[in-house]
């Protein structure tokens, strides 16, 4: 079984994540980590902060000469902006608690929630852990799922398909690597290059307005064999896996897999995949509304998850609130902010879709090995095409 934990505050000494269960023999470089938490770092409209932070990974444990060792692996990434506020966040008596701190909870943070669930006059021992920075943890345990992934012949693409009001048009039937190209060379991970500049217009338009914008993302994965995730219980079903783990990224408040709420509104026949069959694939489908995914089972196609962001909460032109200790009327607190982070979540969106193929292929084919997990792999995929 594999399984994570992460831990670090945005402006404490670092993020730190464990991983268990990952199997031995994996290579794994930190360049190749780093070259995903660069990505998390990017896009246009993000805040400060992205200036001070130049993420790198660092393996604690788990990994010996290049590749896992089957124990598990501790991953590190330090928070330069910590040095600045040292003193603020120690954790001990020397703490100086009386400066930043925050009474004036942000509409649509965790901030008031937090603070009461766990009684707290200070809204910054929420706003800490709350912080999207834990998605740089996130971003790296995925990519380890994703190194994963790329040996079992699973590829993972994500790209920006909404900005506001702006939305990309994508032709159906796009080849995975005409995107991946479109996408990579799109500061927005836009593959509509059109698109992108008005989305670049429109961010800069919120900015000037001390508004904020979200989005829509979408991932794809390729090469997902059939058979991962389980019709028979709710919480084995792939479908609702990958939905609460892509739920589980700070903002995202809508998932959908494949046509999604828009299957809701034309008939059947426009929704179902007819099923096909030729000797040299096997069973196929021409469409994918189903975003490769059939009672809670993957099916063979590409799988097809998207996500809606909200707007980033913390505006420089601040909603009302109220403040917890006077219960006076005030403008919320404003934290250095981005304005925009779509192309961000888009990135972390790509991680814990990976984590989770990666949980359910290790479910299904166990080993403790590469070798042996993808010697089983491999039978599994020439099973299914005799079939
Ligand atoms: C990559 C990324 C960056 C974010 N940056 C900010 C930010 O700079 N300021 C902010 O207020 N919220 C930011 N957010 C959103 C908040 O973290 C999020 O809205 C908050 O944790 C409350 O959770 P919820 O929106 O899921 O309810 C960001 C989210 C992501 C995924
Ligand atoms: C630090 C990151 O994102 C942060 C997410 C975030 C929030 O409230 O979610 C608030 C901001 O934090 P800060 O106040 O330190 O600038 C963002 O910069 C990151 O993505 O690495």
């Amino acid at each position: 079984m594999l399984r994570f934990l992460t831990a670090g505050e945005s402006h404490g000494p670092a993020l730190t994540a464990i991983v268990e269960g990952m199997v031995a023999g994996l290579p794994i470089t930190r360049e190749y980590i780093n070259e995903q938490l660069a990505r998390r770092q990017g896009g246009y409209g993000r805040g400060g902060r992205m200036k001070i932070e130049k993420d790198q990974v660092q393996f604690l444990s788990g990994v010996r000469g290049g590749r896992t060792t089957g124990s598990p692996v501790t991953l590190q990434v330090i928070n330069k902006d910590w040095a600045n506020w040292s003193e603020i966040m120690a954790p001990g008596p020397e703490a100086n608690l009386n400066e930043r701190v925050v009474t004036r909870p942000r509409p649509g943070h965790a901030d008031l929630a937090g603070a009461i669930k766990y009684n707290h006059d200070d809204v910054r021992n929420v706003l800490e852990r709350s912080s999207a920075r834990e998605t740089a943890a996130r971003v790296a345990v995925g990519t380890l799922a994703r190194c994963l992934l790329e040996e079992l012949g699973v590829e993972i693409l994500g790209f920006v398909r909404r900005i506001g009001s702006v939305e990309a048009m994508i032709e159906e039937n796009l080849a995975m690597e005409e995107l991946q190209k479109r996408a990579g060379q799109s500061q927005l991970l836009c593959p509509d290059q059109q698109a992108e500049e008005a989305m670049i217009k429109e961010i800069d338009q919120a900015r000037k307005n001390g508004d904020s914008l979200g989005g829509v993302f979408e991932i794809r994965a390729y090469g997902v064999p059939v058979g991962l995730g389980s019709h028979v219980h709710w919480d084995r079903k792939l479908d609702s896996r990958l939905a609460g783990a892509v739920m589980g990224i700070q903002a995202i408040k809508g998932v959908e897999i494949g046509l999604g709420f828009g299957s809701a509104a034309v008939p059947g026949s426009q929704v179902h995949d007819e099923i096909h069959h030729s000797p040299d694939r096997g069973f196929y489908r021409s469409t994918n509304r189903a975003g490769g995914i059939e009672g809670g089972i993957s099916n063979g196609e590409p799988v097809v998850v998207k996500a809606a962001m909200k707007p980033i909460p913390t505006l420089y032109k601040p909603l009302l609130s109220v403040d917890l200790k006077t219960k006076e009327p005030f403008a919320a607190s404003v934290e250095r902010s981005d304005v925009c982070a779509v192309p961000a979540a888009c990135v972390v969106g790509e991680a814990v879709v990976a984590w989770e193929l990666a949980a359910a292929m290790v479910e299904k084919f166990g080993g403790d090995s590469l070798e042996e997990l993808k010697e089983r792999v491999n039978r599994w995929r020439q099973l299914v095409r005799q079939v």
